[in-house]
């Protein structure tokens, strides 16, 4: 479904990415842990075609990222550390926006129960993003990931500053796509929850993937060990 091999990525003199290769298939949720700086947020930008690898290969369901764009960029979503969208449009307005520019058209109940399913209370669909709080900014991405019908999710931080019940709740739509079939990519500092919602963990330094490990041989405690004893 996903798969890097021997990823480069070089800024100038610096190199970011140096030969990472990692294989992801559907219904996994694969966290990666890393350093601020390990490379996280360029894989994914590479993935996302935002950035060309200065070598090596990015597939998405055996098409290569870049070459293949149009078909790559059909099959994924992005949910960021904030969802970004318009502020001045509503959950449903926004949905509509997102899910056309992917080319699908939804009735507005088909809309309603994108966002039911990714959790956004009903009260909120139609007031302005701009009054959203982090969580609901995030169902929202949910809800666009699902209108598009992604088969590939990736995510970049995406519990940083939510509160408990509000990354549970994002854990447990997560673990919903995963078991229909999505594959997830997930970048996150967060070890517990990264044990929690993960099928696999890898961990990520300086430009190499250092460690990859499924959460079933693995507790938070002895990862976070292992995470303290590799970075
Ligand atoms: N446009 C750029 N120009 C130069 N260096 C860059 C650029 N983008 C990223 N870097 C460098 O590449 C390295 C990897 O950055 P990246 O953002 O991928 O790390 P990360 O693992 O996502 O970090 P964080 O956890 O802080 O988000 C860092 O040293 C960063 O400073």
């Amino acid at each position: 479904m996903l798969e890097a091999i021997d990823l480069k990525k070089t800024y100038g003199e610096y190199q970011a990415l140096k030969g990472l290769n990692f294989k992801i298939d559907k219904g996994e949720i694969f966290c990666l842990l890393g350093q601020n700086g390990a490379g996280k947020t360029t894989t994914i930008n590479i993935f996302l075609g935002l950035l060309k690898p200065t070598s090596g290969k990015a597939l998405i369901n055996h098409m290569e990222v870049g070459t293949q764009m149009a078909d790559t960029n059909k099959l994924i979503a992005y949910i960021p550390e904030v969802v970004q969208l318009y502020g001045n449009l509503s959950g449903t307005e926004n949905l509509d926006l997102f899910s056309r520019m992917a080319g699908y058209r939804y009735s507005a109940k088909e809309l309603m129960n994108f966002l039911e399913k990714s959790g956004l209370p009903q009260q909120a669909h139609a007031r302005p993003l701009s009054t959203y709080s982090k969580g609901m900014r995030q169902k929202v991405g949910i809800a666009i990931a699902l209108s598009k019908h992604a088969e590939v999710v990736f995510m970049d931080e995406p519990t940083s500053g939510l509160d408990p019940k509000a990354t549970d709740e994002f854990t447990l739509i997560c673990k919903q796509l995963a078991h229909a079939g999505t594959a997830i990519f997930m970048a996150t500092h967060d070890i517990f929850n990264a044990v929690n919602v993960g099928s696999r963990i890898g961990i990520m330094k300086e430009g190499e993937m250092v460690h990859s490990t499924s959460t079933t041989d693995v507790d938070a405690k002895s990862l976070q060990q292992l995470y303290l004893k590799t970075i």
